[in-house]
């Protein structure tokens, strides 16, 4: 009895104390489970790389921690309080969690500052009275934002005279201008040349020195480069995690894989 206790105490503070908490979440597709039980942690400020054959479920569980689709069961939790399946994707993007889908949505015929701008994030009415220092702000913050994802120079081109992987950066920069306290990137290098490859996982650690990120990604040499946890899924349930490393030597993870 005691010991019971002391374990939900210890769960109780685990999901206090951690960003993001999934413990025994399970989604199921007309009796297919998508998501079987699945638990996971992401401490604040971590980065975590989400790797997975094909249907492991990665994209499902994106899903439910961005409240696309609702769990069957299990709980998810953010920032220890909110209980993310009782919110509606609106509600948890105002939260401050970003979400970058695989394919870039940006603005084509706005510069690349002016998509930025149209971004920009927080309750403005508070320095509505106070033009000029908001104009500063924003125009600081802009730089600030622009220089992270390297478009500095390009603040003034159109999006769509970008290439793939300049505009996958700007969509960083869209969801980075909302201030994220936790940003999901789906496959950002899918598509991209292997300077912008290299280049994106700096981006990106830069990014994870002030936020938390979880980045599911296929490609093998870029998730190297993040140098992160890796958590790998099958059959929605982690199946192996720890460092790329330990995780791409599991005989387990090899299995699935080479079985692919
Ligand atoms: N809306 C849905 N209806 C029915 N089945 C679904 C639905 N969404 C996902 N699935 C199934 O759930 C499983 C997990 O899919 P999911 O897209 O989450 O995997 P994934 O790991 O993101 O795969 P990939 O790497 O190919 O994107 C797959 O078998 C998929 O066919």
């Amino acid at each position: 009895m005691r010991r019971r206790r002391l374990a939900a105490e210890a769960q109780g503070r685990a999901r206090r104390e951690t960003l993001l908490y999934l413990d025994g979440v399970t989604k199921s597709f007309d009796g297919f489970k998508a998501i079987n039980n699945l638990s996971l942690v992401i401490e604040r400020g971590e980065m975590r790389a989400i790797i997975g054959p094909n249907g492991a479920g990665k994209t499902t569980m994106m899903d439910i921690i961005t409240g696309k689709t609702r769990p069957d069961r299990g709980a998810v939790y953010f920032n220890g309080a909110v209980d993310l399946t009782k919110h509606d994707e609106a509600a948890i993007a105002s939260m401050g969690i970003g979400r970058k889908f695989q394919k870039p949505t940006v603005f084509e015929s706005h510069t690349v500052e002016d998509n930025i701008r149209l971004s920009l994030a927080g309750p403005r009415s508070v320095v509505e009275a106070l033009v000029h220092r908001k104009s500063t702000a924003e125009r600081e913050r802009i730089a600030e934002i622009l220089a992270t994802i390297r478009l500095t120079d390009k603040r003034r081109t159109f999006a769509a005279n970008l290439s793939h992987g300049q505009k996958q950066w700007l969509e960083i920069g869209m969801l980075l201008a909302q201030d994220p306290e936790l940003l999901l990137v789906d496959e950002p290098v899918a598509g991209m040349t292997d300077a912008e490859t290299v280049e994106t996982a700096r981006l990106l650690r830069e990014i994870a020195a002030t936020r938390s990120v979880v980045v599911v990604e296929h490609d093998m040499s870029f998730v190297r480069e993040l140098s992160v946890k890796v958590t790998c899924l099958h059959e929605g349930s982690v199946l192996s995690e720890g460092t790329l490393e330990a995780v791409s030597n599991d005989p387990k993870v090899i299995e699935v894989y080479l079985g692919r």
